[in-house]
C-alpha cells in the first residue's frame, strides 16, 4: 500500500506524519515540489508482458506527462527476486544522491521505497502499483528495492544519461529505515 512518512532528519525512530491516503500523500509532497499521482492502465497488463505491451497500456498518460515535463525517452525496468544481481542492483541507489534531471517513475507492478532529504525533513514514500512519483532535479534522495526486489517501473528521461546518480557522500541513508518488507494497510 502506498505510504508517506515524514521524519525530522535528526530522528529516524519516530515519524511526525504518516498516511496511506493518496490525496493526502499528493498534498504533502506538493509542498516540497514533488508530484504524486495514480494511473489506471487502458488495458490489462499480464504478468510477463513485454516492455512494448507495458508502454502501450499507459500510452496516453506517458504522452501527457512527457509533453508536460519535456521527456524524450521512456524505458521499462523490471526486477524480480530471482535476479542473480539483486544485491548489486539494490546497492546502486541505497546511498544519498541526486540527478541532474527530474526523476519520474511509474510503478506498473510491485513496490519500492524512495526517501527524500529536503531541508531538515526526511520524506519516505513507499511507491506501489499504479503510483507515479516525480522528484525534482537536484533533490537529494535514495531508493531501496528491498532484499527480495519485485517491481516493474516506467522511467522517463530528458537525456540518455538522466538516470545517473551524483552521490553526496553523506551517511544519512544508513540512519533511516530500510525497505525490508512491503507494508500492509
Ligand atoms: C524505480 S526505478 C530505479 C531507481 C532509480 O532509477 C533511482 O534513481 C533511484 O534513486
Ligand atoms: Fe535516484
Ligand atoms: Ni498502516
Amino acid at each position: 500500500m502506498s505510504r508517506l512518512r515524514i521524519f525530522s532528519d535528526q530522528n529516524p525512530d519516530a515519524p511526525e506524519f504518516s498516511s496511506h491516503d493518496g490525496d493526502e500523500i499528493a498534498r504533502e509532497l506538493a509542498k516540497i515540489g514533488v508530484h504524486f499521482e495514480r494511473w489506471q492502465a487502458s488495458q490489462p497488463v499480464q504478468a510477463g508482458a513485454t516492455p512494448e505491451q507495458v508502454l502501450a497500456a499507459y500510452r496516453a498518460d506517458i504522452d501527457r506527462i512527457s509533453a508536460e515535463r519535456g521527456f524524450t525517452t521512456v524505458d521499462v525496468i523490471s526486477i524480480a527476486p530471482d535476479n542473480p544481481k539483486k544485491e548489486e542492483l539494490r546497492a546502486k541507489f541505497l546511498d544519498e544522491h541526486y540527478h541532474k534531471e527530474d526523476e519520474v517513475r511509474f510503478f506498473v507492478d510491485g513496490s519500492g521505497l524512495f526517501t527524500l532529504h529536503v531541508g531538515d525533513k526526511v520524506y519516505e514514500i513507499e511507491c506501489v502499483k499504479d503510483d507515479l512519483i516525480a522528484v525534482p532535479d537536484g533533490t537529494t534522495h535514495w531508493f531501496d528495492m528491498g532484499p527480495e526486489p519485485r517491481f516493474v517501473a516506467i522511467r522517463f528521461f530528458e537525456q540518455p544519461d538522466g538516470w545517473i546518480g551524483h552521490f553526496t557522500g553523506t551517511d544519512i541513508a544508513q540512519r533511516f529505515p530500510r525497505y525490508d518488507v512491503p507494508t500492509k494497510g
